[in-house]
């Protein structure tokens, strides 16, 4: 009994202090998802430094902050508006901004990437950082699509590499992926899934593989539900009924694309394509092209598949 007791102590101690081993994040890119993380690490105690190209932009990043922490606001302090107020305010405290990526890594444990996804911008970045952070600093991606490894290679520290794939919206979506490389040490893998579970988040073991779990299954799914639509076999929105209510899913495949962005689902495959061209899953669908060739990129162009302008 006493032995069990004391290895459990053992084991929660290990985890407590590995837990504990990263406390200040640096998170690159303020858009859409480097905005949710960093409003989920602030939330969870972290220290966050939040980096984008300029002022104005980190300026809409932290309002749209505000505004994601007024929904949970609503929900947890509906009696209670001062400890909402403080609740907000406590975390906006925990960000800071900075439009030097260089300088914002100086006191890092945890560098998080959420910038444009081409590998060219990703591994200029990744190569000056390394120059910048300390040598404990750990460097991770929030890559839709791009191999770790390959932006992994424009630093000396490929042992202290790895993915954290984060699912939109972040605030809500409860899974996130951390990936290794072969280099990946396995104190740097423990270290970022011990981070993963102190953000709350359910964490999945991913290989560096195309998509790693989640988007090499929901993509091809979604392509051929396109395919589906472009040989006539029903509508869009009928697939998306049954998907909805045949299959459990929160929204249809054509919702989703949407609220990816038709760009974002072209990129990714257009990437796959001339990757992997000899696997049927990742062939182009004409009816996203045209879609994307038209300028309907779904929620955030006011249309998509489905029309968001207010009428
Ligand atoms: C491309 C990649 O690399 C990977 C990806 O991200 S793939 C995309 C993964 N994401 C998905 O699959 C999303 C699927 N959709 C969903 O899970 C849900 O539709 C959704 C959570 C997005 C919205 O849920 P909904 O019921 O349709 O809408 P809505 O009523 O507005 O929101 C539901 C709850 O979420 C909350 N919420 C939604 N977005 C939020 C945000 N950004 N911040 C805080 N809270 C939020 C709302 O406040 C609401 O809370 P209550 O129900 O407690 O009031
Ligand atoms: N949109 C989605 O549903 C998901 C996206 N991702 C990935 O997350 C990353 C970011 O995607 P989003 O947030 O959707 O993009 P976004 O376009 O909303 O945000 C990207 C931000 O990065 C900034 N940026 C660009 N280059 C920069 C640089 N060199 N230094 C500092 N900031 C820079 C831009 O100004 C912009 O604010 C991409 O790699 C994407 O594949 C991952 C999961 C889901």
């Amino acid at each position: 009994m006493a032995q069990i007791f004391r290895t459990t102590v053992r084991s929660f101690a290990t985890t407590s202090s590995r837990q504990n081993a990263i406390k200040t994040v640096t998170v690159i890119g303020g858009g859409l998802m480097g905005s949710g993380i960093a409003q989920v690490a602030a939330t969870t105690g972290h220290q966050v430094v939040m980096v984008d190209q300029t002022d104005d932009i980190l300026g809409k990043s932290k309002a749209s902050i505000q505004k994601s922490l007024q929904r949970v606001v609503k929900k947890k302090f509906a009696e209670d508006p001062k400890g909402g107020e403080q609740f907000v305010s406590d975390i906006l405290g925990r960000i800071t901004t900075q439009t030097d990526s260089n300088a914002a890594v100086a006191n890092s444990d945890l560098v998080i990437e959420a910038i444009v996804e081409n590998i060219d911008v990703k591994k200029k970045l990744f190569s000056s950082l390394d120059k910048a952070a300390p040598q404990h600093t750990i460097f991770t991606s929030n890559t839709s699509s791009l191999p770790i490894g390959d932006i992994a290679v424009s630093t000396q520290r490929q042992d202290r590499f790895g993915g954290l794939h984060f699912f939109n919206p972040v605030p809500m979506m409860k899974l996130l992926e951390v990936v290794r490389i072969p280099a990946t040490s396995d104190e740097t893998f423990n270290k970022l899934s011990d981070f993963g579970k102190a953000m709350k988040k359910t964490t999945v073991d991913c290989k560096d593989t195309p998509g790693f779990i989640v988007n090499r299954l929901l993509v091809p799914y979604t392509i051929e539900a396109m395919r589906m639509v472009e040989r006539g076999d029903a509508s869009f929105k009928d697939v998306d009924t049954a998907m909805k209510l045949g299959a459990g899913y929160p929204m249809g495949p054509f919702e989703l694309s949407d609220y990816v962005g038709l760009d974002t689902m072209k990129f990714i495959l257009d990437g796959w394509a001339e990757k992997y061209p000899e696997n049927p899953l990742f062939q182009p669908s004409a009816l996203l092209n045209k879609y994307v060739a038209e300028g309907k990129l779904g929620a955030k162009s006011g249309e998509g598949f489905y029309n968001y302008k207010k009428k």
